[in-house]
């Protein structure tokens, strides 16, 4: 075993990153909280601050994923489209099979240059996790409540505010609305069937509303939808977990560039078009189950220095005083100070665990797991 893999297998090395993440997270909210005065003062400016605040956070999971893992996606795409990529709005279409799905997504935001303005419309319980939920407020992300009757006033509301974004950016939407489970997947397969419409093996039917409105609100201010199918070798289960271990996955990526105003404006014939464009995509993932293929030449889209230059630089400006707190609380021998400094980190353990909890399927929402009807 090399230094870097012994390294990777400590779970000293494990605390230390999670410590990083958690404190300059936790910096990170506060200064966006600084910004409020701004907003109110110069609304552009606010935003920009916001983003590069956001790629603090964000870009320590994509070095954790590229630089700690090594993990290499391949990317399948049409090389005329690539130059595209990060300089225009994009709605991102992605399936959500996968713990850490939406990571694969950041890192790519990363190389095209818009990881602190990436978007996702998410649900609201994530408002509420500390470092990454509170920096995805200050971020202007579309929050839903998976509930037609509130979220047909809210999403449109919170779209309307990303037209006039001083940046570009990707929305990731999960249009499946919920992470692939056995069960969640045979419930919605009877809905498809209710619909007439034809079963799809590798993905849950579509929730259509959420895309439509979507849309019809970025419709002017957004050039294309881009359908993404991921996809591991070997049937590889990505986790946080494997991820703060060094564990090194194998991704495939198939990105499709549509242009919007190829989507119908209605809503009967929009939501056809997503049921075809999930068709479509069943039909990719089993082409890569078959062959380890997806259709179309492979692009290089190489990672990028930033997010280690960012995480140790954080990991210095937090590591410091945590070294030195730790030598004046072990000279000073306080007994009650080393014992609320024992409770203190208990807790922070208790809260990073339910972090990570969030991202596991084992943990994932009710949502899906019966049939409910919003019409
Ligand atoms: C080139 C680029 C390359 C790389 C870059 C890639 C990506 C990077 C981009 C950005 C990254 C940025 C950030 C990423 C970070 C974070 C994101 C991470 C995770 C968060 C993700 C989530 O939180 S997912 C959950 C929240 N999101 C959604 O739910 C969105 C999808 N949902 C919708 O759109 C819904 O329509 C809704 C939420 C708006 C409303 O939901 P609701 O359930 O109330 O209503 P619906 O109308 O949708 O549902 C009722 C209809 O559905 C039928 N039905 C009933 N039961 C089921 C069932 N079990 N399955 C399927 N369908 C069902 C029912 O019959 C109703 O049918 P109708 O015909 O009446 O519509
Ligand atoms: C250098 C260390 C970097 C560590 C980076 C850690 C980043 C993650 C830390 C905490 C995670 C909190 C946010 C988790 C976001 C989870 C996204 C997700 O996939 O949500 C699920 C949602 O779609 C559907 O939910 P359900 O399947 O209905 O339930």
């Amino acid at each position: 075993m090399g230094l870097g893999e012994c390294l990777k297998s400590q779970v000293l090395c494990h605390v230390l990153i999670s410590y990083v993440f958690l404190a300059s997270g936790l910096l990170v909210n506060l200064l966006q909280l600084c910004t409020l005065p701004v907003w109110w003062l110069n609304k552009s400016l606010a935003r920009r601050i916001n983003c590069r605040l956001g790629y603090c956070i964000s870009s320590q999971a994509v070095a954790l994923l590229d630089w700690w893992s090594g993990t290499e996606c391949t990317l399948y795409t049409d090389p005329k489209m690539y130059p595209l990529f990060g300089n225009e709005n994009g709605i991102v279409v992605l399936n959500h099979s996968f713990e850490i799905d939406f990571m694969f997504g950041w890192s790519f935001c990363e190389r095209f240059g818009v990881l602190g303005s990436s978007k996702a419309v998410v649900k609201k319980e994530l408002a509420y996790v500390p470092v990454i939920g509170w920096m995805w407020y200050f971020t202007e992300l579309v929050f839903c409540t998976r509930k037609w009757e509130e979220d047909r006033i809210t999403v449109p509301q919170s779209l309307q505010k990303l037209r006039d974004s001083p940046e570009n950016y990707l929305l990731l939407l999960y249009c499946e609305g919920t992470r692939f489970t056995a069960q969640k997947h045979r419930i919605s397969m009877e809905v498809a069937e209710t619909k007439g419409l034809p079963k799809l093996k590798h993905h849950l039917l579509p929730r259509t509303k959420g895309f439509w409105v979507t849309v019809q609100n970025l419709r002017g201010s957004v050039a294309a939808v881009y359908d993404l199918t991921l996809n591991f070798r070997n049937n590889e289960t990505p986790s946080l977990l494997g991820l703060l271990r060094g564990k090194k996955y194998h991704p495939a990526l198939y990105v499709r560039r549509i242009p919007l105003e190829s989507i119908p404006e209605g809503e009967a014939e929009c939501a056809a078009w997503l049921h075809k464009l999930y068709q479509e995509k069943d039909g990719f993932q089993e082409q890569y189950i078959q062959t380890g293929r997806y259709p179309g030449p492979i692009v290089s889209a190489p990672r990028r220095l930033g997010p280690l230059i960012n995480w140790l630089c954080w990991s210095a400006l937090v590591l410091f005083p945590l070294g030195a707190f730790l030598v004046s609380l072990f000279s000073s021998g306080s007994t009650l100070t080393i014992l609320a400094s024992l409770a203190f980190c208990y807790g922070a353990s208790l809260l990073l665990r339910w972090m990570i909890g969030q991202t596991e399927i084992s943990r994932s929402s009710g949502y899906g797991n019966k049939v409910n009807s919003s019409s």
